[in-house]
This record gives C-alpha cells, structure tokens and sequence, in this order.
C-alpha cells in the first residue's frame, strides 16, 4: 500500500506531461501558431481565445465579417499589438510575444497592407532593387554595382510577379493590380519566410484577380502565406484551406466547400 501512494500521484503528473509534449511537438511543425490568444480594446474582445496553426510551406485563406478580427490577428503576429493573453509562436519556437515590429519582420514574417505602396517616382526594377538593399539608401541602393547574384534574383522576382516586361516602366505608370504584384515582389527581396498579404485583390480587375491567385500559388510553392479576402471566388482558385474567423475566433475551418457551405458560415457571413 505504501508503495502504491507515490505511483497514484504520480500517473496525472505523467499524463499531463505527455499532454504537453504532443503540444510542443505539434507546434514544431508550424510556421505560426496561435493558442488561446485574447484581446480587448477598452473592455472589447476584438481577438477571443484564438487557435490558429499555419503549417510550414502551407497557404491559408483567411475569411470572415467586417471586425472579425482578421486584421487584428495579423497585427498580433506582426507585433504591432500585443495579445492580453495567449501562445503566438514563430517557426515552432520563437516566441513573438517578446518581439517588437522591426525584429518580427527582421525575422522573415513580411506583410503588405492592403493599399499598394511602391516607390511611383521609381521604375519597376528599381523599386525591387530598393527593397533588395534594405537599410541602404534609396540613392546607393539605385547606383550600387548589383552583383550577378542580386541580378538573378531581380529577374526571378520580376517573372514571378509577372513584370519582365514592365522592368523599365515608372511604376507610377502601373494598373492597380500590377502595384499590388510590385509589392508582393518587393515583399519577396526580403525574403520573407511567412507572406501575410491582406485583401490583395480588391480594386482588380477579373483578369488580374485571376493572375493573383495563379501568382499566390507560385509564391506559396517555397513560402507558407496567409491571404485575407472577402472575394470568394478567388478564394476558390488559390484551392486552399480556409478558416473562417467570426467574432475573434474561428467559426469554422477546412476545405471551401465545406467552410462555404457551413450553415454558422452562411449565416454570419456569406448569407449576408
Ligand atoms: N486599435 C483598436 N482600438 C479599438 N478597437 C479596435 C482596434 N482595432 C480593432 N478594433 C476593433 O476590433 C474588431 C476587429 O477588427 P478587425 O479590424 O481586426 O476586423 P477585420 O476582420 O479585419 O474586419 P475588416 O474585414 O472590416 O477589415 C472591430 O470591432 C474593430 O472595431
């Protein structure tokens, strides 16, 4: 009997541990994770005990009603609001809680809003050959001798986001889409791990929209993305998993036809 007492206490003890390393080891496997993350503005809960796994090399579509909380989601992630409670983790282990913005995007999550912001005043290549440079100045990074290495790279950006032949244009001369594509690709010379683009196709064209989702799906074969969109149609071409955020948490997750036929979905959103 004396025996036994230590082993009763301790079996929980062992269980919960096991508990814990399925999580972290489940974790691991992210690119991003988000665990019970909370929070409130002036007593609101924008973000209420949110899960959200991102796996690595995977594309997601994030959809949802205006104040879901997707933008808030994305402003967790990058740093620029800190969650009142909650797990937000980096490639499995970096911990983004104790990360300010700068160091956050240092650490390859890049993010483009959803209003384009290129250089107009610059060509196409030469706004790509700014973001190339990073902290050097726009002047040195326009006269810097670019290496073969830096040329390769302008060029595989340049057809990836589908403007070789637009290299030389100002790109104050570009259509909206094309801005928003020179974005994603001054996004790409930093060399971000994770792509958190938001509501990339709004103001588009059919054709253009249509461009995105085969170009998100080129990017997404060597980067993990999050894209946020309300146009359900190019949410069905990237042909993605989709999770559905409603009230600060999500509503409901998994293939489109399953999350667009989700009756809570239809309801709170797509019926509207
Ligand atoms: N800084 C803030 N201060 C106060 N309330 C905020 C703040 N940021 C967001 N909110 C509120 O939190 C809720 C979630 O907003 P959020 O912008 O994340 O939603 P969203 O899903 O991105 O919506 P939309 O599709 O309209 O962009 C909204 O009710 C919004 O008003």
């Amino acid at each position: 009997m004396i025996e036994e007492r230590p082993l009763a206490a301790k079996a929980p003890q062992h269980a919960a541990l096991t508990e814990r390393e399925v999580q972290e080891s489940r974790r691991k496997e992210t690119i991003l994770y988000l665990d019970g993350v909370s929070v409130s503005f002036d007593g609101f809960r924008a973000i209420n005990n949110l899960s959200f796994l991102l796996g690595k090399g995977e594309m997601r579509a994030i959809i949802g009603p205006n104040g879901a909380g997707k933008t808030t989601m994305m402003d967790i992630v990058t740093g620029k609001t800190r969650p009142d409670e909650g797990e937000v983790f980096f490639n499995g282990t970096v911990d983004l809680t104790k990360h300010d913005e700068p160091a956050i995007a240092t650490m390859g999550i890049g993010r483009k809003f959803q209003k384009p912001t290129v250089f107009e005043g610059h060509t196409v290549e030469d706004n790509l050959a700014l973001a190339l440079a990073g902290s050097r100045s726009i002047l040195a990074a326009i006269f810097h001798r670019r290496d073969a290495e830096e040329e390769a790279r302008i060029a595989e950006i340049l057809d990836t986001i589908r403007l070789t032949h637009l290299r030389d244009a100002s790109a104050a001369n570009l259509s909206h889409g094309q801005k928003q594509w020179l974005e994603i690709g001054m996004l790409l010379a930093q060399d971000p791990k994770v792509l958190l683009v938001d509501e990339p196709v709004a103001g588009m064209t059919d054709a253009e929209t249509e461009e995105t989702a085969r170009l998100l799906r080129d990017i997404a074969r060597d980067h993990s993305v999050v894209v946020v969109e309300h146009d359900m149609g190019f949410v069905r071409d990237l042909g993605v998993k989709v999770t559905c955020l409603h009230e600060g948490s999500v509503l409901s997750e998994g293939s489109i036809d399953n999350v667009s036929s989700d009756p809570k979905v239809v309801e709170v959103y797509l019926g509207r």
